[in-house]
């Protein structure tokens, strides 16, 4: 079944237990800032497995120690929903261990 997209309110909701995320035209996102280069890249494969995992994708935009992470739900047009709030979850749960500043 297709998750709906979620309320402006919902989605505050969500937020306030996602520390340094933000919904940004219809998304949500992250930019995450590591010690250097290889910890950043190596955060990409944790992240891809987690997304293999879910079935859900984010966009990564990895530079020199900076990871940006963008997500929403394409089968919904493109909108939040608790499929993009549970990616974000899971994405803080390995934060710490990648060493993110
Ligand atoms: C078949 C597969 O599960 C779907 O195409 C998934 C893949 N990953 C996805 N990721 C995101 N962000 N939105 C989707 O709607 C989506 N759909």
């Amino acid at each position: 079944m297709a998750p709906e997209p979620l309320s402006a309110q919902q989605t505050d909701e969500a937020l306030s237990e996602l520390p340094g995320w933000r919904a940004e035209d219809g998304r949500l996102a992250r930019d995450y800032a590591f010690r250097g280069h290889l910890p950043a890249a190596a955060m990409v494969i944790h992240v891809a497995a987690i997304q293999e995992e879910l079935g859900h994708h984010s966009d990564l935009t990895l530079s020199y120690n900076t990871l940006s992470v963008t997500v929403n739900t394409h089968s919904v047009g493109g909108r939040i929903t608790e499929l993009d709030v549970a990616l974000a979850r899971r994405i803080e749960e390995i934060a710490a261990g990648h060493g993110v500043r």
